[in-house]
């Protein structure tokens, strides 16, 4: 039988990478003259990848961008977000002690992110944790990314993992969605990046620190299903 596995999502889940993606979008939307976002902006564009981060901002303005605009502002987002990598972007508090003790008591742990799988491997690369996930998929791994929940499964699957034994966690309603569409428990913190409160789409538990996420709650969620709040 295949290990059981921990998938975590990346911004806002695994990585407080916030600072960093809100400086690149900053710097690609001062060229097309579109003022600057702050944190409660950004909470409300990320989440399906860089590209539509930078056209949520853009139509925030009421103005229309052609695609050709686009590109050439999720180029220079991706020049600028690439260059100063990993930047201030850092692991959540306490998330490396918690994969420590899982990948201990036997878990696989793997990242399914909707960052491009290039930039996700390399911002990893760059905080030196890359070699501690069994795989680390992105939004153009498969032909489909989250909230499909192939993205999920294939992560599993590419990780060597068993879907059945599989604990996602995620900071946004498409994460959870994710999971749910897969039949796979979710976790929710409630320290990343979304608009609305995690508890409206109904995780199967919601932490506020990796304290909370031990092996015992994982095979918790793993043998049944519990109410989140
Ligand atoms: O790039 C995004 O918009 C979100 O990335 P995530 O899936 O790792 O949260
Ligand atoms: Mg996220």
């Amino acid at each position: 039988m295949p290990p059981p596995i921990v998938v975590f999502d990346l911004d806002g889940t695994l990585v407080h990478t916030a600072p960093d993606l809100i400086d690149s979008l900053n710097h690609a939307l001062a060229s097309a003259g579109v003022g600057a976002v702050n944190a409660e902006g950004f909470h409300r564009y990320v989440g399906q990848g860089a590209r539509a981060m930078i056209e949520r901002a853009y139509s925030s303005t009421g103005r229309e961008a052609a695609t050709k605009e686009i590109d050439a502002l999720l180029d220079r987002f991706l020049v600028h977000y690439r260059q100063n990598m990993p930047g201030k972007s850092r692991p959540y508090d306490g998330v490396l002690a918690a994969i420590d003790d899982l990948k201990s008591a036997g878990f696989l742990v793997a990242v399914c992110t909707n960052k491009t799988e290039h930039n996700a491997v390399d911002l990893l690369q760059a905080l030196k944790i890359d070699k501690i996930f069994s795989a680390i998929c992105g939004q153009d791994t498969f032909t489909v990314r989250k909230p499909d929940p192939a993205h999920l499964t294939g992560t599993i699957d590419r990780a060597g993992g068993d879907r059945n034994r599989a604990v996602m966690l995620g900071d946004s309603e498409t994460d959870i969605v994710t999971a749910k569409a897969a039949g796979i428990p979710v976790v929710a913190v409630d320290f990343g990046y979304t608009e609305r409160d995690v508890c409206e789409f109904k995780p199967d538990r919601i932490i506020s620190h990796y304290a909370a996420l031990d092996t015992e709650l994982v095979n918790e969620l793993i043998n049944a299903a519990v109410q989140p709040c």
